[in-house]
């Protein structure tokens, strides 16, 4: 079958992610191939021209032509497709252009399957997309991908509006930024973010008899200074009743809701529900959403704790406005490797020195089992530290964070 390529392209600057929905729209020619020799121009199409550029090169769909007519040098426009079908097209465009901005930056992780525009008819011709893109490149993706439908679907039984009123009702947030300071000061070691942690998609699950209010409760007798809540219920089998029964059984220490955040309703939701602090992950948002996220935490009392995993989301993180407290997750998201000597790489030279400057808290995140590891990342100039599964899987979770910390920290 006959594929179609640009001829020409006008294209405007790219959008960023505010004014992508209003952006305007660059317009192309295809042609055949099939024909040799260029011939008038065959028909357009109002798409962005850079899918035909990094996007192809990043295995995104391609038109294809699924049924052509005799007559395929006739000039047709998109007036001809119909009213229904350019609403989902606009839609798509838009899209295309998010994950466009984000590719720009470095980030290879997609918000959603490439599913094309739709079936619609381009004069004499059929076009649809190939459904190239639709697998998810790795395990961040794969979650990404679920957690798109998920909150779609969760926003519609509780949309911005309703959790806007609710939240005249729940109690102030506690300092989570404060906490771990108090903590690091009071005993010269990094402060721990313990995790409340069921199971994970690297080591499946963890703990089966997992009660979540007495681990918390654990946590904070062994001198925990905040905990962190996965609330993600497919892949860590957590929730956001644990956060919310956390909350309400008396835990003083603040709390991080860990969770895949995509959209400015999850950090309403998660305030609602009873958080102190929400997880940013660099390797998934733009900066402009990151910058956006951060202001609507100041908003809500919330602490943001913005998460990297190598030299360029470090870069881009320290380009952001507001960023008080950066994550080094020791272990790569997409392929669950663990090395924990990514944090001293991460805080090296001119980037340690920066980190410095701007007064940020760094906390060490994943793989830390041992008090060597423990000091292996204060040295790397960690002030706090973010561990699940070693202290978890302790029978007395307390006594575990004794064994992490190589001495008693609770006060
Ligand atoms: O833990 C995973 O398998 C995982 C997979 C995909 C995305 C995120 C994942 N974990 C989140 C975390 O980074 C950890 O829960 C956290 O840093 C604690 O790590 P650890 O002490 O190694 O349990």
């Amino acid at each position: 079958m006959d594929s179609v390529m640009p001829l020409r392209t006008t294209t405007a600057a790219t959008p960023t992610a505010a004014t992508a929905a209003a952006t305007v729209r660059p317009r192309f020619s295809f042609q055949l191939l099939a024909n040799p020799r260029p011939r008038k121009p065959a028909f357009s199409l109002s798409v962005p021209t850079t899918i035909f550029t990094t996007h192809r090169a990043r295995n995104l769909p391609q038109f294809t032509p699924v049924r052509a007519q005799e007559d395929s040098s006739a000039v047709v426009s998109e007036s001809t497709v119909p009213e229904g079908d350019a609403l989902k097209i606009k839609e798509w465009e838009v899209e295309r252009f998010q994950d466009e901005i984000a590719a720009s930056q470095g980030i290879k992780i997609r918000r959603r399957p490439t599913t094309g525009p739709p079936l619609h008819y381009v004069g004499p011709f059929e076009f649809r997309m190939q459904n190239e893109g639709n697998t998810p490149i790795n395990i961040l993706e794969e979650i990404i991908w679920y957690k798109d439908k998920e909150v779609s679907q969760m926003k519609e039984k509780k949309p911005l509006l309703l959790l806007k009123k609710l939240l005249s009702g729940v109690p102030p947030t506690r300092d989570f930024l404060g906490a771990l300071k108090k903590s690091y000061s009071r005993t010269g070691l990094p402060a721990l973010i313990a995790e409340v942690k069921k199971a994970s998609p690297s080591r499946g699950v963890l703990r089966e008899d997992f009660n979540p209010v007495e681990i918390a409760k654990a946590y904070e007798r062994g001198g925990a200074a905040c905990l962190s809540v996965l609330t993600d219920q497919k892949y860590f089998q957590g929730s956001f009743e644990n956060l919310e029964a956390i909350r309400n059984a008396g835990v003083e220490c603040p709390l991080l809701c860990k969770e895949f955040v995509i959209e400015a309703w999850q950090i309403y939701y998660a305030r609602v529900k009873g958080a102190d602090a929400i997880l940013l992950i660099a390797a998934v948002l733009p900066n402009l959403d990151i910058q956006y996220m951060i202001k609507i935490c100041k908003l809500l009392g919330l602490s943001a704790l913005v998460e990297v995993h190598d030299e360029m989301e470090m870069d881009r993180v320290l380009g952001i406005d507001g960023v008080e407290l950066i994550g080094i997750n020791n272990r790569d998201l997409g392929t669950f490797k663990v090395d924990i000597s990514n944090t001293k790489k991460l805080l090296e030279g001119e980037r340690g020195e920066r980190i410095r400057e701007k007064g940020i808290i760094v906390v060490g995140e994943s793989g830390l089992f041992t008090p060597a590891d423990i000091g292996y990342v204060q040295d790397a100039g960690v002030k706090a530290v973010l561990v699940g599964e070693s202290l978890v899987k302790q029978e007395d979770p307390a006594k575990g964070i004794s064994g992490l910390f190589g001495k008693d920290i609770s006060c």
